[in-house]
């Protein structure tokens, strides 16, 4: 089952593909193209691609869109400023012809933090109760210690055989 990891740079997409294949945290830098592991979960494979979320990368996401079944979309809970861009990115990915079919799971990442929004008030800012036209999931969670990141790939793997 393939997966696509997107979201702003510096959301921690790369944090998290490290934390489902090796319960670790990883060094990171910022992502210049993408990674690609293959995470199983109760005999499940999901191919994750870890996109670069970069301003200039973004253009190309669309290039990673074909046969993807979830989009994990990662946001950074206390970056305020930039979850109107995360929404217009998220709204254009939805419109895409080749994600069509795609489930989303959202994670409000980073709640670690002090000041931080929750999941409640990412989904009201991303209106995510008007998307009728693909199963959607938002789950909080914290790339560093792990939390959270279990019930997001529950999710998934809940959603496979519902289609
Ligand atoms: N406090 C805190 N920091 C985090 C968390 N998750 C990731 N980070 C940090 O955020 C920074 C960016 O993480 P990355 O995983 O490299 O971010 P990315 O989304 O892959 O960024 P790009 O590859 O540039 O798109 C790193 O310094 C991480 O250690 C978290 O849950 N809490
Ligand atoms: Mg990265």
């Amino acid at each position: 089952h393939k997966v696509i990891i997107v979201g702003l740079d510096n959301a921690g997409k790369t944090t998290i593909l490290y934390q489902f294949l090796m319960n670790e945290v990883v060094h990171t830098s910022p992502t210049i193209g993408s990674n690609v592991e293959e995470i199983v979960v109760k005999n499940t494979h999901f191919l994750m691609w870890d996109i670069g979320g970069q301003e200039s990368l973004r253009s190309s996401w669309n290039t990673y869109y074909s046969n993807t079944e979830f989009i994990i979309l990662v946001v950074d809970s206390i970056d305020r400023e930039r979850l109107s861009i995360t929404k217009e990115e998220l709204y254009r990915m939805l419109a895409h012809e080749d994600l069509r079919k795609a489930a989303v799971l959202i994670f409000a990442n980073k709640q670690d933090m002090k000041g931080c929004m929750t999941a409640a008030e990412i989904s009201a800012y991303l209106t995510l109760s008007s998307i009728k036209d693909h199963p959607w999931h938002i789950q909080s969670c914290c790339a560093l210690t792990g939390e959270g990141l279990c019930q997001g790939l529950e999710w998934m793997t809940s959603r496979i055989g519902v289609r």
